[in-house]
């Protein structure tokens, strides 16, 4: 990934964004997928203003018994009704207390929801998107940090948005509420607790933008860890081999530690805003004891009063301080958010053309490829294929050799729309390709790669990846078609056997032929083939000849090799020679084919 830092070049120092712009990118990600989940934050929303409303309601029972109870003291007698006043005072005590932890409890269970259903969707839409992205947008991406926005990034800003969000919107609600009561009571007063206000929120901002910047270099740290952590992991036979466990667990600490920097950095401004809050509020505090007690004197408000305002003040503490704590949090988070906004905007899916149509394509017949005058290169790159032409017949099996680099990869990733033709036409079954949907053309093509890939799951999910509703009768017959009869048979468990990550308990010829198992429960009508044979002996390399065989039977195949012994079973050999395809005539014997394929 590029511009922002997509794990390649982490973002340090100043920030370059302002938080509200993180934030407003952060919200803007969110949004799309609140619908549905709007009613239960309706329902939140009104169990924070009942808490709030209880909140601001606490302090006056105290009030009521301060006023009370002041003639007594006094020497003035005791006012009749007191006791029935102390016993309504502590009655409101218990159903205030009662509504705020009803409140409370209900809308955090209310916000916890919606969050949880946000984030699935929100996580789902990103994986969907990434997974959908350009080959262009994964060659450049790390795949480590790809898992790290999916899964942690996501995660961060849903606990966050559940964890301080909510809090800080009841904090706010309530701090206005209470300067609205203290209005009210004494404007005079009411105007110190005011004043302090835009300091605090003056504060807040600065360090808020300070506290995205060093988050958002501290994740993009994160993001290249666990790229270094993915890579490392995937290669661990090549790791260990060559001895390299030291070599990359130092890299990580070396990566670790510049994040923990940034993590220290965060805290660091997290505390010192808590801690400015903390002073700001006490000196208000002050001000208002002071000019308090000085108003009872003047008859302008009662004691209880003064108490509602020392409560208000001590519990406005509290939401403040909070404010300065859930500050830094979200901070972090829309720190978090932007990352997600990067890889949505980035990994912009490749739309067809408005006229492309889905390829139709009749079971069992297969389609002729024509290429003409084809001009196709990489980004960035000349082209490496300049006006090649080839014609491949319904049914036709044709090997395509060349030197390395030549470019008959790029060919194929051209027949499969991972690349665009820069000139010249590529038509299937007569159809240009650029006119039919990649889901159609992909759907109708099989492809087995020089290293099969397998998921984790069993035998039978990894052939059924080839056609998803396949029966386990069908996925049975794949495989013993594709030539893992007597495995199948061995195996106690059969098709439900486990396959590790990567097919990692099977041999690299068994993981071919699975693969092939996978383009044959695929029937398709177009075969690719990327060296499928290369790093096997050649005895697994003979069995996984013959299913190959199966599966390019009667089937439009386009065969690149640099395997000899395939090339005796192809109709037509050509080869990639500066950019064109040139026919080659097929060798008679694995030796001339050696010959031929070595010129
Ligand atoms: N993603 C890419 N981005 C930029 N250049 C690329 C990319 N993939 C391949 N190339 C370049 O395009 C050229 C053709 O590559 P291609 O993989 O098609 O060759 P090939 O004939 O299949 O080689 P090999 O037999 O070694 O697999 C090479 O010079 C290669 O460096």
């Amino acid at each position: 990934m590029s511009r922002r830092g997509r794990g390649s070049a982490p973002a340090a120092g100043p920030v370059q964004r302002p938080p509200a712009g993180a934030l407003r990118r952060t919200l803007g990600v969110i949004r799309p997928h609140t619908g549905g989940a709007r009613l239960l934050a309706g329902g939140g929303l009104l169990a924070v203003l009942v808490e709030v409303a209880a909140r601001l309601l606490e302090p006056w029972p105290v009030s009521w018994v301060v006023d009370g109870v002041i003639p007594a003291v006094t020497g003035q007698g005791v006012p009749p009704g007191t006791t029935q006043l102390l016993v309504g005072a502590g009655v409101a005590v218990l159903v205030v207390a009662g509504m705020r932890a009803g409140a409370a409890y209900l809308s955090t269970v209310a916000f916890a929801l919606v969050g949880a259903r946000v984030t699935t969707r929100l996580r789902a839409h990103l994986h969907e998107r990434l997974l959908g992205a350009p080959l262009t947008f994964h060659e450049t991406a790390r795949s480590g940090d790809l898992v790290q926005r999916v899964v942690g990034d996501v995660g961060r800003v849903q606990e966050v948005a559940v964890t301080a969000g909510l809090p800080l919107f009841a904090n706010v609600l309530t701090v206005v509420g209470m300067v609205v009561v203290v209005l009210v009571l004494d404007p005079l007063l009411a105007l110190v607790v005011v004043a302090v206000l835009p300091l605090l929120v003056l504060s807040g901002r600065t360090s808020a933008k300070r506290i995205t910047g060093a988050s958002r270099s501290q994740r993009t740290q994160e993001g290249a860890m666990a790229g270094d952590a993915g890579e490392a992991f995937a290669a661990v036979r090549t790791v260990q081999a060559y001895g390299l466990v030291d070599h990359l667990s130092a890299r990580l600490r070396g990566n670790d530690a510049k994040g923990l920097a940034d993590g220290v950095r965060t805290k660091r401004l997290t505390a010192g805003l808590e801690r400015r809050t903390d002073v700001v509020v006490g000196a208000a505090t002050a001000v208002v004891l002071v000019m308090g007690g000085w108003r009872v004197l003047q008859g302008a408000i009662t004691p209880g009063e003064l108490v509602v305002f020392l409560t208000y003040l001590k519990t406005a503490f509290k939401p403040l301080r909070d404010l300065a704590k859930h500050t830094g949090r979200i901070a972090k988070a829309a720190a978090s958010g932007e990352r997600i906004a990067d890889a949505l905007d980035e990994a912009v899916p490749e739309r067809d053309r408005s006229w492309a149509r889905p390829l139709r394509r009749t079971p069992g017949r297969s389609l002729a490829v024509d290429v003409e005058g084809l001009v196709v290169g990489h980004p960035g790159r000349t082209p490496v294929l300049r006006g090649a032409d080839l014609r491949i017949r319904a049914g036709e099996t044709v090997a395509l050799v060349g030197a390395s680099g030549a470019g008959k990869s790029t060919l194929l990733q051209v027949l499969l729309r991972f690349l665009e033709p820069q000139d010249g036409t590529v038509r299937v079954d007569g159809h240009d390709v650029t006119a039919v949907t990649r889901e159609s053309l992909r759907a109708a093509t099989a492809v087995v790669l020089q290293d099969s890939v397998l998921l984790q799951g069993t035998l039978a999910d990894n052939v059924r990846l080839g056609r998803l509703d396949a029966t386990d009768a069908e996925v049975e017959d794949a495989l013993r078609r594709a030539g893992l009869g007597s495995l199948l048979d061995v195996l106690p468990e059969g098709l439900a056997t486990s396959v590790a990550e990567r097919g990692a308990t099977l041999s690299g010829g068994q993981r071919q032929r699975v693969a092939v198992a996978r383009a044959l429960l695929r029937d398709p009508a177009l075969v690719l083939l990327d060296e499928p044979t290369t790093g096997l002996d050649a005895r697994s390399a003979a069995e996984v000849l013959g299913s190959l065989l199966e599966l390019s039977r009667g089937r439009t195949t386009l065969l690149v090799t640099h395997d000899p012994a395939l090339l005796h079973h192809v109709d037509r050999v050509v080869a990639l020679e500066d950019g064109r395809l040139v026919e080659r005539p097929r060798p008679a014997a694995p030796v001339a084919a050696a010959q031929e394929v070595g010129r």
